[in-house]
């Protein structure tokens, strides 16, 4: 009985961690969006671009930002390395989708990938933030014009929004974060995490 009343105390009054996934095809600036939240939002200096390399396994970065802790789990783009994605999507509160606005030649390759993701049960009503990245490039499109582009379908049922930003000089970071923090807050899935979390606890203590 303890442990049930545990539980549920922890329920309530534990400061939530939200777990963001950060997703995209290869070269879309995943890794040094992390590194740039991270020197933006944390003691720690993010890692700077030209030490950054391809990602094979699994980058992990924890921020503060509006009094919630923040942990984000970029994965690798590559073709080969985005079955790995789904493994972490029954944990993930929100997803980050970002893309090379700058390059259409694999426009066609994200869309696609993305739209695999929205399918998947596991991710059902989190919250999705597109990133029209590398905005620094003056061929990058908007945030607007990517969305006419990828004119996704069935998104009506989850809070989502688009953003132009750089990971290079953090142009829409804290814009990005700010959604996000908001998106999760407000979300039933956050609920529903909370709550199978508070179960999961009383069940093991
Ligand atoms: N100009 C510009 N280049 C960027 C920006 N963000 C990332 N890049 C460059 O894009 C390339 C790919 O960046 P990564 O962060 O390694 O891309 P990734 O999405 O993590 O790639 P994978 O780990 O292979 O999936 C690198 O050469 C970066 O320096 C940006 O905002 N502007
Ligand atoms: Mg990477």
């Amino acid at each position: 009985m303890f442990s049930l009343f545990y539980g549920f105390w922890k329920y309530m009054f534990t400061k939530t961690e939200f777990h963001v996934l950060i997703l995209g095809i290869d070269k879309s600036g995943k890794t040094t969006l992390l590194e740039k939240l991270k020197s933006q939002y944390s003691n720690v200096e993010g890692l700077p671009p030209d030490r950054i390399v391809p990602t094979v396994g699994l980058n992990i970065g924890r921020i503060e930002a509006s009094n919630t802790k923040l942990v984000f789990w970029d994965l690798g783009g590559q073709p080969g390395l985005r079955s790995i994605w789904e493994k972490y999507y029954e944990e993930a509160h929100a997803v980050i989708f970002v893309i090379d606005a700058s390059l259409p030649s694999r426009f066609e390759d994200s869309k696609s990938a993305l739209e695999k993701v929205l399918r998947h049960e596991d991710l059902i009503g989190a919250p999705l933030l597109i990133l029209a990245n590398k905005q620094d490039l003056g061929e990058a499109l908007s945030a607007e014009e990517l969305a006419r582009y990828l004119d996704l379908k069935k998104l009506d049922e989850r809070a989502y929004s688009y953003e132009a930003v750089s990971a290079y000089d953090g142009l829409g970071i804290k814009e990005s974060v700010d959604w996000l923090v908001e998106a999760m807050e407000r979300s039933k899935r956050t609920e529903m995490l909370r709550a199978r979390a508070g179960l999961a606890n009383s069940v093991s203590s």
